[in-house]
């Protein structure tokens, strides 16, 4: 859809034909056709297709919660009106080596985990980092990298990409642009600016104009534009006086989400909590019925507050903002210290700490303006939509941390533990094209540490449908057997259909010293014989804890089977990982 290095690869009648279609289609509908093509992977590999004409420019992402890819999109889209030829490839799909053929690359990624680089990438990074890493002296190249200054490792993965590629001879079009989670418009301006450096062949696409909204997503519903569900069910699974409870929500759908598949999540949009909102208006002495505006959107500040401003974590952007209106001499000298000090008193001042401690007035809306979005946070459905079209399933964990002398709760996971049936729900469906089943009857190695069982219990629903039903083993972690034994009644329904092959638990509690991966090393020899039959594994659930197994199973099973077993695993795209 986007590429159009000439000649396109149509003959004459079709590409009449497809100039037709996008034609008579509105600009919404064809960005939903560019992003339904691409994450059915029904665009090819174009960076794997080569012709004589001349490269267009290689657009990049690197995503886990789509940021990257809808701002890829969007890049690629006003390339096409400027009549720039772009490719959108997924970093996931592109080897290193290829970019030793390329004249124009741009990398946009985000950064995860404790500054590492997203996790479809990994391979990617690895190889652009590593010593065998190909000379890019033909390369012009230009990185847009997202992150939250919360962290302390911000943006890092698009500086070592940016610091990787000039090493590698290539050339910087322009300066890279660190984006925190505000990055809409600050990511618009190096767009604008990065299409001045980029090379135009000329043409430009039969179609598109700029727009405000953002890049296409595969379905009706994304972030700015939620679908509202019901809650059903809210059900407590694991013991009353849990410190962090487990629950199963079930919410109503009244709008068939098309292609959820079982692997698929959804992002839910959280409401902030009502008290958190009170504290906030009395510190500021604002009145919750004053108008204000969100993304065009004129409503009261009390509703801004609720549902689209991060109220517990401060960025910098807010810091420089309340010491201009508090005038305290600490703020101030702090807003001229280097970032990382600022990061550092952030890092023990939530909102309400600096509101209390530095009070001040502020306009409703340069206040709204100053905070940061609230951002949705993904949950994976529990369920699979074919067998129950009109519910949606999700298992939440309460998400409890200690800070300075209190103790807080996660805005999301408190925001769904607190529903009750008949309360809506804002949300939007997110595609997880690595986390499905595959679609042959190979074996299945599923290994789940707490909630990383939601998944699960939406493939089996999936597979007890299917006519040939491949072996699967399940692996399953948690606490105590007698409480926390997640979707037990499920989970033993299946082993008795014969669905699930195999079951093995481990509780920590029950067993002080057991750990997830024992069941897979005293039966070695059964993993071994699975894999070698082509089975695929996948890993869902905590990350420290699935990233310390995959260390301890990679080595078990290079032993036996050579080295670079665990390692072909994951080339032949049977290996799947869901951490967080
Ligand atoms: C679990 C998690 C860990 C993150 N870790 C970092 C980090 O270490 N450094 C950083 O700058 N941003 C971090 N971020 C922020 C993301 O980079 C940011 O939300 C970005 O917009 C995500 O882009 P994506 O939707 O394309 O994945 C993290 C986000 C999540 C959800």
């Amino acid at each position: 859809m986007t590429a159009h290095a000439t000649p396109p690869p149509f003959s004459d009648p079709q590409w009449r034909q497809v100039r037709q279609l996008l034609g008579a289609l509105d600009e919404r509908q064809r960005w939903w056709l560019s992003g339904y093509l691409t994450a059915t992977g029904t665009a090819p590999d174009t960076a794997a297709a080569r012709t004589d004409a001349p490269h267009p420019v290689l657009i990049g992402y690197g995503t886990e919660t789509d940021n990257c890819r809808q701002l890829a999109r969007l890049l690629s889209e006003r390339c096409g009106a400027a009549g720039i030829a772009t490719e959108v490839i997924d970093l996931a799909r592109l080897r290193p080596r290829q970019l030793a053929r390329r004249d124009h690359l741009v990398i946009i990624t985000a950064t995860h985990g404790d500054g590492d680089p997203p996790e479809p990438i990994q391979a990617f990074y690895q190889g652009l980092m590593g010593d065998d890493a190909p000379k890019l002296d033909n390369l012009k190249f230009a990185v847009l990298a997202l992150g939250d200054s919360s962290y302390e490792r911000f943006c890092v993965t698009g500086q070592e990409f940016d610091q990787r590629l000039e090493a590698l001879g290539g050339e910087r079009l322009i300066a890279r642009q660190d984006c925190d989670v505000d990055f809409e418009q600050l990511a618009r301006d190096w767009i604008a600016r990065l299409l001045e450096a980029l090379p135009k062949t000329g043409n430009t696409d039969a179609a598109p104009g700029p727009s405000p909204a953002p890049a296409s997503s595969p379905f009706r519903y994304d972030k700015h534009h939620p679908l509202t569900v019901e809650v059903l069910v809210n059900q407590n699974l694991s013991a009353a006086d849990r410190r962090q409870p487990i629950h199963h929500l079930e919410l109503a759908l009244d709008q068939a989400i098309p292609d959820l598949l079982p692997g698929d999540a959804v992002g839910i949009l959280a409401d902030n909590p009502p008290e958190l909102v009170a504290a906030v208006l009395d510190a500021c002495e604002l009145s919750g019925e004053q108008p204000v505006t969100v993304n065009d959107d004129a409503q009261p500040l009390v509703q801004a507050l609720r549902q689209s401003r991060d109220l517990t974590i401060v960025g910098t952007g807010f810091l420089t903002f309340w010491a201009e209106h508090s005038n305290a001499p600490a703020l101030k000298t702090l807003c001229e210290a280097e970032s990382r000090e600022q990061r550092a008193f952030l890092r023990q001042h939530q909102l309400l700490d600096l509101l209390s401690q530095y009070p001040a007035h502020a306009p409703a809306q340069a206040l709204v303006n100053a905070l940061r979005p609230l951002q949705p946070r993904l949950y994976d459905v529990a369920n699979s939509l074919a067998e129950l079209d009109d519910e949606l399933h999700l298992t939440i964990k309460a998400f409890r941390y200690p800070f300075r002398e209190r103790h807080e709760q996660g805005i999301a996971s408190r925001y769904l533990l607190d529903l009750q049936p008949g309360d809506p729900v804002r949300l939007y469906p997110h595609r997880n094209t690595r986390f499905r089943l595959p679609d042959d009857d190979a074996p299945l190695i599923l290994i789940a540490e707490g909630t990383g069982i939601a998944p699960y219990r939406a493939f089996l629903q999936a597979l007890s449908q299917r006519p040939q039903r491949p072996p699967c083993w399940l692996v399953f972690a948690e606490q105590r057997f007698e409480e926390d034994f997640l979707y037990q009644l499920d989970i033993q329904q299946a082993h008795a259909d014969g669905v699930l092959e195999q079951v093995d638990t481990v509780f920590y509690q029950d067993r002080p010293g057991a750990s997830l991966i024992d069941p897979l090393l005293n039966q070695i020899d059964r993993l071994a014989s699975w894999i070698e039959q082509g089975a695929h594994l996948y890993l869902c659930g905590d990350k420290g804890r699935l990233s310390d197994l995959e260390n301890s199973l990679k080595t078990a099973l290079d032993q036996r089977q050579g080295d670079g077993a665990w390692k072909q695993l994951g080339r032949n795209k049977r290996l799947h990982r869901n951490l967080y």
